[in-house]
């Protein structure tokens, strides 16, 4: 059988793709521009992937034709082909990468995709990494023909996006000599993207900058033009440049379609030379605490890219787009040497430093801006406290806070320092699992009654950094929750009544709710810090702070949960009169000690210990309140 006699072999999509493209057919999403993007930065990456791996197997790219794009457009046919001379696929690459998705996060994104508004659809597409099926949005049919470097074969892959797709050997002659044509047969709706007026601009502003120059043919026929020069943006000067070509840039290289919230260009000279050109979004990027998340920081070689898994930047820095391209690494060595290298090393450190050291410039010189980029990434810049100990004072000082006493504003510790009570040693700090519910946590009363501000910290990494003996201009970070707050020594702001000396009889009344509820707490004892509040529970003097412990508990690492401290108000009307109940009344008091305990666990967000035993005893205490 020859090559064109070879029947076309059709299969069945991978089921996830079958829906995905069920999407992208089906799509109503407005801004359908997205799938020239995607489909250029495609053959841009193949060009990428030949330049390296030619590097150790120069035969691949014999006679050093420069890496191009061609787009040509077929008005009158209603098509439009996207050419690149990079590595192009086998056919086991083709039905690979065009039948399946290797990437985990499809599933999350066909859910985003199917809840989502719809100017919000197409800005999903980029992000998870289904780009080549984005052509369905404006193709009925889209073919690819292809040649990987260094094959005499050639295979053109076929599909309408219903579900199956044809795979067939094709003459070497009707393939690019290498590399990748993708021919898209436009819907009716789309067949505007064959116009050179449309397909120009559009191509221009998403991907005007990709690292291969792009030309257009307005007509089959017509002699190619170039629309783009390919140039490295990151290697020309700062003054050059203006601030639309690095959002463009930006847009293009991270497949992102929200405005860089800072931008950093700049060229390291001396021991190490290398060029850095690196993006903080505006906007969140939905898997940003996904645990296989990775730094986004590309790494190239005298123009080369060499890899994006170089982890220049540590993980808390990944929300980071960019790219660093070192001078003095050498181009031809695998990439796990590259890991190892001293060069490398050193551009890990410097980057990072730098990004901490323009984030500190932006939050001193326009702190409007710097805390919008808290507000997004605050929470992902707080695992450093805990992961990067050399830069913990410098994320300290980065550190933004809502406290009891900011309202809706972020506070600095730096300002939370420069404002402490007289006879105030600590840091005060709440964890808590949401702000609201943070602020009507009793253990705050007592605070608020000295005019103590309290950190609110309601990120699931609070708890951790926080523990971890840290201190910020030799203050030690304290809990509410834990041990005795030694609220003792600071003055109580005026109008507040100090706390009276606990009276036999409620001391009478908190020894005996120690006995009756023995075992599930550690102590029970007259508090400082409850003001309005009847009760809360805190941890023991040595004990973990309680939501560190909750937390630990949840991910099933905890030790031996330890038992809380019950606090009672001595100064609370409940107590007082409970504390009066005559010996005989035992059985109320009972009920009492436990409802107390009860409360103060729901007030931490926990349910009553034995949900039957309180209501019953609830039944029990308010039909006698009824009479
Ligand atoms: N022009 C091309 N040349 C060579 N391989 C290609 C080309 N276009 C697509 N591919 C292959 O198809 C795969 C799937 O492409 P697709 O655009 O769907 O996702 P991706 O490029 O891997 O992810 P992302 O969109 O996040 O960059 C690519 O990884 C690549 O292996």
């Amino acid at each position: 059988m020859t090559v064109e006699t070879a029947a076309p072999e059709t299969r069945p999509f991978e089921a996830d793709v079958a829906k995905l493209l069920h999407l992208m057919v089906h799509s109503v999403y407005s801004d359908k521009d997205v799938f020239f993007r995607e489909l250029i930065s495609n053959a841009a990456d193949a060009c990428e992937k030949l330049r390296f791996e030619a590097l150790s197997d120069a035969s691949l790219m014999p006679g050093e034709a420069p890496f191009r794009i061609d787009v040509t457009l077929d008005p009158e046919a209603k098509q439009l082909t996207i050419e690149d001379n990079g590595i192009g696929m086998s056919e086991a690459d083709l039905s690979e990468a065009l039948g399946t998705i290797a990437r985990s996060g499809t599933k999350a994104f066909m859910e985003r995709v199917a809840g989502s508004k719809e100017a919000e659809g197409s800005h999903f597409i980029g992000q998870f990494g289904v780009g080549f099926y984005s052509a369905f949005m404006v193709a009925d049919e889209v073919e690819v023909v292809t040649r990987r470097a260094g094959s005499d074969q050639a295979w053109r892959w076929r599909s309408d996006g219903l579900g199956t797709y044809t795979i067939q050997p094709v003459d070497v002659a009707e393939a690019p000599a290498r590399g990748t044509r993708v021919t898209l047969h436009l819907k009716d709706d789309a067949a505007t993207y064959a116009d050179a007026y449309t397909a120009e601009s559009t191509i221009k502003s998403q991907s005007g900058h990709v690292p291969v120059p792009i030309w257009l043919k307005e007509k089959p026929d017509a002699e190619p033009r170039q629309i783009a020069d390919g140039a490295a943006l990151w290697m020309r000067p700062k003054s050059e440049l203006k601030p639309e070509d690095y959002t463009d840039f930006y847009r293009s290289f991270a497949g992102q379609y929200d405005e860089p919230a800072l931008t950093l260009h700049y060229r390291a000279e001396g021991l190490h030379e290398y060029s850095v050109l690196a993006f903080v979004p505006e906007s969140k990027p939905f898997d940003l605490f996904d645990p296989d998340r990775a730094g986004r920081l590309k790494l190239y070689v005298r123009r080369v890219f060499i890899t994006d898994e170089a982890e220049i930047l540590p993980r808390y820095l990944r929300f980071v787009r960019g790219l660093v391209d070192s001078a003095d690494l050498p181009l031809n060595v695998s990439r796990e040497m590259i890991q190892e290298s001293p060069a490398l090393a050193a551009i890990k450190k410097g980057v990072t430093n730098r990004v901490l050291s323009e984030l500190e410039k932006l939050a001193d010189k326009e702190p409007e801006r710097y805390l919008k980029i808290w507000d997004t990434f605050g929470p992902v810049l707080k695992e450093g406290l805990y992961e990067d100990y050399g830069r913990r004072a410098a994320l300290l000082s980065l550190a933004r806070f809502k406290t009891t006493g900011s309202g809706s504003e972020w506070r600095s510790l730096k300002d939370y320092v420069a404002n402490l009570k007289e006879g105030q040693d600590a840091i005060y700090y709440a964890v808590g699992t949401d702000l609201d519910r943070l602020l009507a946590s009793p253990q705050l009363e007592g605070f608020r009654a000295r005019g103590i501000d309290v950190l609110l910290l309601p990120d699931h990494v609070d708890s951790f950094w926080v523990t971890g003996g840290i201190e910020y201009e030799g203050k030690p970070f304290r809990s509410v929750t834990q041990g005795l707050a030694d609220l003792g020594k600071i003055k109580l702001t005026e109008g507040e009544a100090d706390s009276a000396d606990v009276s036999d009889e409620v001391g009478g009344f908190i020894a005996f709710a120690k006995t009756v509820l023995g075992d599930s707490v550690s102590d029970v004892r007259a508090s400082e810090r409850l003001r309005e509040s009847a009760v809360c529970l805190v941890a023991p003097d040595t004990g973990m702070d309680r939501q560190l412990e909750r937390l630990l508990a949840s991910a099933g690492r905890a030790p031996a949960p330890s038992k809380p401290v019950l606090e009672i108000n001595p100064r609370h009307e409940l107590v007082e009169r409970l504390s009066r109940l005559s010996e005989s009344e035992t059985s109320l008091r009972e009920d009492a000690a436990h409802l107390l305990f009860d409360e103060a666990r729901i007030a931490d967000g926990e349910a009553p210990l034995d949900p039957r035993g309180f209501s019953a005893r609830l039944a029990r205490v308010l039909t006698r309140a009824a009479g």
